[in-house]
């Protein structure tokens, strides 16, 4: 087998924006690539062109930074082969290693040191028959799933979900709205109005650096 190679849009490091480690300095690895096309993307610039990189050039890259924290993402990191193979080299190196992921693919390869939050994409995001139902049963209180929310018929569809599912049990879930779309405090008023078992969230470093890319 060829020693694995991953192509990489940036290696950064920045305030977490998201999830449940959200103010935690942290190294972003963003992997190219990706096969879905959510009308919301932020990241739309991780789709194309990127650098092939080994697994120790990443390791190095990341090492420079002295951060206990790191987080792959993307695009799409699933979407490449040796992903699950970067993932366990993070973990053996001694990172505490988060993983985003949009739920389109199937996620039992990944280390299970891992902690993976995955996105499901709601009929709003314009991928909704993207998702990987398979991969509700795999979570476990380690992982963590996320809800985008574009408008009030998206947040519907989430409660549904999070009901009939019983998300809440499994692991941490995140409702997050669309930025610049769906207002924070209408969310927030949501949640509070229907008592949900849930984490609203909104993207810190943009509350921070605005839409800079590499934040
Ligand atoms: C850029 S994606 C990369 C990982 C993976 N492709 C995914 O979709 O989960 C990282 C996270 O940013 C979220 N995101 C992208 N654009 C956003 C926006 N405009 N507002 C809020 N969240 C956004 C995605 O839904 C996802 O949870
Ligand atoms: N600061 C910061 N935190 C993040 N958490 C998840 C991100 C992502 O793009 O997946 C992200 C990002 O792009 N920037
Ligand atoms: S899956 Fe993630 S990276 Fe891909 S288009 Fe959707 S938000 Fe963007
Ligand atoms: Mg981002």
């Amino acid at each position: 087998m060829s020693e694995p190679r991953l192509r990489v849009t940036e290696i950064f490091y920045s305030i977490q924006g998201e999830t449940s480690r959200v103010g935690l300095p942290t190294v972003f690895v963003r992997l190219t690539g990706c096969p879905l096309r959510c009308g919301y993307c932020d990241t739309a610039y991780a789709f194309q062109g990127g650098e092939w990189m080994t697994l120790a050039q990443i390791l190095a890259a990341v090492a420079a930074y002295a951060l206990r924290q790191v987080t792959v993402t993307g695009g799409e990191p699933l979407a490449q082969r040796d992903c699950p193979a970067l993932l366990t080299a993070l973990c053996d190196a001694g990172y505490d290693v988060s993983l985003e992921t949009s739920g389109a693919l199937d996620i039992a390869p990944v280390d299970k040191r891992v902690a993976r939050i995955v996105d499901i994409k709601t009929p709003g995001s314009g991928e909704v028959e993207r998702n990987l139902w398979s991969n509700i049963e795999q979570l476990t209180p380690h992982d963590e799933v996320k809800f985008v929310i574009v408008d009030e018929a998206d947040y519907r569809w989430a409660v549904e979900l999070l009901r009939q599912h019983r998300l809440a049990e499994r692991c941490e879930v995140l409702f997050s709205p669309v930025f610049g779309k769906l207002q924070p405090r209408q969310l927030a008023e949501w949640i509070l109005r229907d008592r949900l078992p849930v984490r609203l969230q909104v993207q810190l470093h943009k509350v921070l650096w605005g839409e800079e890319p590499g934040r």
